[in-house]
């Protein structure tokens, strides 16, 4: 295969952002110049940029891109603006809590400035600060995710938690890049994650980018995998993981879990501290995006069902508690009770 030095997926470059096209991979390399807050909201909405940390980075970019083309000197008409187009970005989709964290972060910038000039740097240097955190947060959970995976284990993951769904090295992913900084030898067997194919288009491509051992299957091949394979644990990334650990992920998360607890093998949780809303008790209520049918009765142009068929495409579903082995976070790997634990990890 051949290997690009694919620099980040997401780059500032102070009249626009440059991103990877990942609707197009892995068939085409493509970046795209996003110069509008509509280009922004349209690069997440068809998932051109997707993956809940790189959602929040790109939409942070996204505010301080809009405010810095506003010609509006007058302060609190400037603020009113700023905080429109933020709440623009913030309904371009509804799970990853990613996206409403960066935009907190970037609406707090905002009311604490002074002048309209002062309100634009501080913009553009939070969003830089939430991309380089990002990097780094990331690189640390791989650590952690390593120090779970003994050399020589066979991972399973289920869509794109990897890089190019972050700043860099990705959450589910980062461990598998370490893997290869550090040589340590591990395989993974990546579900092919329909409607939407990240693990495919995604996953695949990217750790044969970097060099580690991947297997594609498809998502009913999971069980008779574990089985057959003797899969030694599952890794999957989060969009939001509420203040008990139940935690939203790509569909289809749920039922590995599920396997995972029939198999005796663990599962874990990769994601940053800014996945977590400790506002939401419980799973039950974290909003579950409904994506086009299109995504399912279609592959590409081409029409896969009758017409008119009847359908449901949830692009995520919600993994109960009970049925996670740990989350691991760039701050350590929280293991139940996950009511009491967490609230002391994400607080240190
Ligand atoms: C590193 S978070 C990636 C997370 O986001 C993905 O969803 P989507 O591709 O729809 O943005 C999936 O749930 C991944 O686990």
């Amino acid at each position: 295969m051949q290997k690009l030095n694919i620099p980040y997926s997401i780059q500032w470059n102070e009249t626009h952002i440059t991103i990877l096209n990942q609707q197009e991979l892995p068939l085409k390399t493509e970046f795209l110049d996003l110069y509008t807050l509509e280009d922004v909201f349209d690069s997440i909405v068809t998932l051109k940029v997707r993956g809940a940390p790189a959602i929040g980075i790109t939409a942070a970019f996204g505010a301080a891109l809009a405010a810095n083309a506003l010609n509006e000197e007058h302060f609190p008409v400037f603020i009113a603006k700023v905080k429109e187009s933020i709440s623009y970005l913030a309904s371009s989709r509804p799970t990853a809590v990613n996206l409403f964290w960066a935009l907190n972060r970037m609406e707090s910038v905002l009311i604490e400035s002074t002048t309209v000039n002062e309100a634009k740097t501080n913009l553009v240097h939070e969003a830089l600060k939430i991309f380089l955190e990002d990097e780094e947060t990331c690189r640390q959970i791989g650590e952690y995710g390593l120090s779970l995976l003994k050399p020589g284990s066979q991972v399973m993951t289920i869509c794109n938690a990897g890089g190019i769904a972050t700043a860099r090295y990705g959450t589910a992913l980062a461990p598998f890049h370490l893997s290869i900084e550090k040589n340590i030898p591990l395989k993974v067997y990546a579900c092919e994650t329909r409607p939407v194919l990240q693990g495919s288009r995604l996953t695949a491509w990217e750790l044969m980018q970097a060099g580690v051992d991947v297997t594609l299957i498809t998502d009913s091949m999971a069980a008779h995998t574990i089985k057959t394979k003797e899969i030694n644990a599952i890794i999957v990334g989060a969009d939001r993981i509420a203040a008990n650990g139940d935690t939203a992920n790509k569909v289809g998360t749920f039922g590995l879990a599920v396997l995972a607890q029939h198999f005796g093998i663990p599962f874990y949780v990769a994601a940053p501290s800014s996945t977590f809303d400790l506002t939401l008790a419980t799973g039950e209520i974290i909003p579950i995006e409904e994506r086009k049918e299109e995504e399912i009765t279609h592959i590409g142009n081409t029409r896969i069902a009758p017409n008119d068929v009847a359908v449901f495409n949830p692009a995520f579903d919600v993994t109960p508690n009970e049925l996670i082995t740990a989350i691991i976070t760039e701050k350590g790997i929280i293991y139940p009770d996950y009511e009491e634990n967490i609230h002391q990890h994400i607080t240190l």
